[in-house]
C-alpha cells in the first residue's frame, strides 16, 4: 500500500488581467505549497476495478476528481489495472486551496507509480489539465508563478513562512465569481520582478467579500492581526507570520466556530518530499536483497 499527501495551495498573488474568447481568463499568480492537506492511500486490485472510500458528501463517486484522474490514466495508458483508494480528506472543499485538484494530482502520481505506466512529470502534467487548471502545479509540485491560463509556469522560491489559513463555512464557485460582470479583469502584466517588489493582492477578493459578507468580517478581523488575504477564489483567507507558535496564538482567538489550521509555507510539494522517501524506502530494500 502507498499512502500519499495532497497538500493544500495558497495563491499568494492572484491578478485577472483579460478575458479570452473561450470565456477562461489570462491570470498571473504566485502559487505555494502548505505543509497540511488530504492524505490518500493506494492498494493494488485486479481487473481494473476502481474503489474509493470514504464517498464525500455531494460528490457522486463518478464525479470525484480521484476517480476521474485514475479513469482517465486507464483509458489513455490501456492499463487494465485496478486499485482500492482511501481518502482522508481535511481540506475543506470550495475554500481555494485546491482539494480536488491536490488529490487529483496525487492519484496521478500514485498510480503511475503503482501501476508501472513510466508516464514522465509532463505527461500527467498535460492529463492534468483536463481535471482541473490547477492540477498540473500539484503534478509538477514546485512553487511556481503561473500566467497565461494557470498554465505557463516559472518554478519560484518565495519566503516559507508560517501560514494562519481560515476557513468560513461556505463553499465559493470558482465559475460563479469568473462568470460575474464585477469582476476587474484589467491588471497590469507584471514580470516576477516586478511581482517580487509589488504589495501583493487578489482580484478575486472584493467580489468575494462583497457577495459573502463573512468572508469581509473575517478578513477585517485576521488583518488585525497580521497582513492577509484570500486564496484563489476564495473563500479561505491566509495570515503570515514568523513562527508556528506566532501563527497558532491567533489560531486560539478566531472567533467561534471558525475552523483553520497553521501550516508552513512548502517551495517543493510534501507529495514530492513523500515520493523521494519512498525511492530511498525501495532502493534500500532493493540492496537488502
Ligand atoms: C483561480 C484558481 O483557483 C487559481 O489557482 C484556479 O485557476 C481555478 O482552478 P479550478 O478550481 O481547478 O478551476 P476549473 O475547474 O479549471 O475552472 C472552473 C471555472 O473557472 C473559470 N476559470 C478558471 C480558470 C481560468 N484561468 N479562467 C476561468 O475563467 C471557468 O469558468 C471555469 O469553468
Ligand atoms: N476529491 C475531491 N475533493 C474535493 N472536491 C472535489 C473532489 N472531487 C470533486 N470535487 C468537486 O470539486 C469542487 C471544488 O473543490 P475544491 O476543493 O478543489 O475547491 P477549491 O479549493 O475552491 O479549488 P480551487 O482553488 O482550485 O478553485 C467541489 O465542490 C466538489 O464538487
Amino acid at each position: 500500500m502507498m499512502v500519499l499527501p495532497a497538500p493544500a495551495k495558497l495563491n499568494l498573488f492572484l491578478s485577472i488581467t483579460g478575458r479570452r474568447d473561450d470565456g477562461y481568463h489570462s491570470l498571473q499568480t504566485l502559487f505555494q505549497f502548505v505543509d497540511y492537506g488530504d492524505s490518500l492511500s493506494f492498494a493494488p486490485a485486479a481487473d481494473g476495478e476502481l474503489l474509493l472510500t470514504p464517498a464525500l458528501a455531494g460528490v457522486p463517486c463518478e464525479q470525484n476528481l480521484i476517480i476521474k484522474a485514475a479513469r482517465l490514466l486507464q483509458s489513455k495508458t490501456g492499463s487494465n489495472q485496478g486499485a482500492h483508494i482511501h481518502l482522508t480528506k481535511r481540506l475543506p472543499m470550495g475554500g481555494g486551496l485546491g482539494g480536488g485538484s491536490s488529490d487529483a494530482a496525487t492519484t496521478l502520481v500514485a498510480l503511475n507509480r503503482l501501476w508501472k505506466l513510466g508516464l514522465s512529470t509532463d505527461q500527467l502534467a498535460e492529463l492534468g489539465i483536463a481535471l482541473g487548471a490547477d492540477v498540473p502545479v500539484f503534478v509538477r509540485g514546485q512553487a511556481a508563478f503561473a500566467e497565461g491560463v494557470g498554465d505557463i509556469f516559472t518554478p519560484a522560491s518565495p519566503a516559507e513562512p508560517w501560514y494562519l489559513v481560515l476557513c468560513p463555512a461556505l463553499e465559493v464557485a470558482t465559475a460563479a465569481i469568473f462568470n460575474d460582470p464585477d469582476l476587474p479583469r484589467n491588471s497590469k502584466t507584471l514580470s516576477l520582478q516586478q511581482w517580487l517588489n509589488t504589495p501583493w493582492h487578489n482580484d478575486c477578493e472584493a467580489l468575494v467579500k462583497k457577495r459573502y459578507p463573512e468572508v469581509a468580517k473575517l478578513l477585517g478581523w485576521l488583518l488585525e492581526y497580521a497582513p492577509s488575504r484570500m486564496t484563489g477564489t476564495g473563500a479561505c483567507i491566509f495570515a503570515s507570520f514568523n513562527s508556528r507558535e506566532a501563527a497558532e496564538k491567533v489560531l486560539a482567538k478566531a472567533p467561534q466556530g471558525v475552523l483553520g489550521f497553521v501550516a508552513k509555507g512548502c517551495n517543493q510539494s510534501p507529495l514530492f518530499s513523500a515520493l523521494a522517501q519512498l525511492d530511498t524506502i525501495d532502493s534500500s530494500s532493493n540492496t537488502a536483497i
